[in-house]
């Protein structure tokens, strides 16, 4: 069934209801756990990747609508998660796929979601659920299925008392309140690939806000040894590594409230540390310089975006997933606002196509660049791949540089 007119909503015990906080309720089947969940709703438009989708730190307490109707076709493995579990607080599909087809499966995905305790529903009208959220903008949902429809006293809930509970979700916050989704402990990622048993050409301290499994391969990848660190690390602890460069990863929460970590990026910047920043490090760079950060309307995800690199003119199709931006002015160098000018220049290097979002900052004065985008290409393409290979040079030449003073 379809969104319908919640004062007419009708439902039954075995089918599953999502509430919009605006009220809008579509009644559909449960897929995966059932039970209830609530949290910001976003889309994802990518038609591949969805395992990456459900297994990126940066969804947390976020549901996830896929805008691709077929999900779940080449079941699950072991090689496609970005991290040890499934991190949104909800999945809506239209449509997922009974069968399983696929030589690298080890199971099915709605499996995997009853497993990993995910509420989810399919069988709704997807594409009108995404039309309403582009233009009325993410808002806060639940889902609810099996005996969460019931109330005290086994009587179908109302649909007023499940939108009471929406509107007693937490609103999206700042890392705080995020901070499971980050590594307890400092563990290393060794040179791999050709660089594989090799002394490590640089040393990179990774800031762990929510990091994909694939980013520190992709450094490793490149002669770097890599040392993940968990999101409350100090920067006396980071100068104990004796870094070469510094990453800050993507992962879940409004920049707007992460100072402590702005403040810790402060100083790395001040220690003349070479800095790459992805997604959320791209935010925290934004707003170590003195700019804002702003919330998009419905966010960039999904794995097919174009982005211009305006250095060089070239597109790139790129992976996103962020539903906020940094709020600088595009096509002019200017001197970054923090302090007077504390960082010299800066300018930003990539914009979206789609809608002139800042996607890119180049600092001119100090070795310091990011993207919003993920070029880490799991999922999506590989053409941003040239990012790390930037980050090592600027490592390279750094170190030369203090060699050489
Ligand atoms: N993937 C990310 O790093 C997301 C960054 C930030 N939480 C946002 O939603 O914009």
């Amino acid at each position: 069934m379809n969104q319908i007119d919640s004062e007419a909503v009708v439902f039954s015990p075995d089918e599953a209801v999502l509430v919009l906080e605006d009220g809008q309720v579509y009644v559909g089947e449960p897929y995966g756990a059932t039970g209830r969940t609530s949290g910001e709703i976003v889309f994802a438009t990518g038609m591949t990747g969805y395992q990456e989708t459900l297994t990126d730190p940066s969804y947390d307490r976020q549901i996830v609508v896929q805008t691709f109707p077929h999900i779940g076709d080449t079941g699950i493995n072991g090689e496609d998660p970005e991290s040890s579990r499934i991190w949104v607080a909800g999945y809506i599909v239209r449509d997922p796929s009974p069968n399983v087809s696929n030589w690298r499966a080890t199971g099915s995905l709605d499996d995997d979601l009853k497993a990993q305790g995910i509420v989810g529903m399919s069988g709704i009208d997807t594409r009108k659920l995404v039309r309403h959220l582009r233009s009325a903008g993410v808002m806060r949902a639940a889902i609810f299925s099996g005996d969460a429809l019931l109330d005290e006293a086994g009587r179908l809930r109302t649909v007023e008392s499940m939108l009471d509970e929406v509107k007693a979700t937490p609103q999206m916050k700042g890392l705080s309140l995020y901070d499971e989704v980050s590594t307890k402990e400092t563990y290393t990622i060794e040179p791999c690939g050709e660089y594989e048993g090799k002394e490590p050409l640089f040393t990179v301290a990774a800031v762990d806000l929510g990091i994909k499994a694939m980013t520190p391969h992709r450094m490793a990848e490149r002669g770097c040894r890599v040392h993940v660190v968990p999101s409350t690390v100090t920067f006396d602890e980071i100068e104990a590594l004796n870094p070469d460069g510094v990453f800050f990863s993507n992962g879940p929460g409004d920049p707007e409230q992460a100072d402590p970590e702005v403040e810790l990026l402060r100083r790395v910047l001040d220690a003349g540390h070479p800095f790459f920043g992805i997604c959320f490090g791209n935010q925290l760079l934004g707003r170590a310089l003195g700019f804002g950060t702003y919330k998009l309307k419905f966010g960039h995800r999904g794995i097919n975006q174009p982005v211009k690199d305006v250095t060089t003119g070239k597109v790139e199709v790129t992976a996103h997933n962020h539903g906020f931006a940094v709020d600088a002015p595009i096509g002019e160098t200017v001197d970054a606002p923090f302090d007077n000018g504390r960082y010299g220049k800066v300018f930003v290097s990539h914009i979206d196509l789609n809608d002139d979002v800042v996607e890119g900052l180049q600092c001119v004065d100090i070795p310091a660049f990011s993207v919003q985008y993920h070029p880490e290409a799991a999922a999506g393409p590989h053409d941003a791949a040239y990012l790390f290979d930037r980050f090592v040079e600027l490592m390279k030449t750094t170190k030369e540089a203090q060699r050489n003073a």
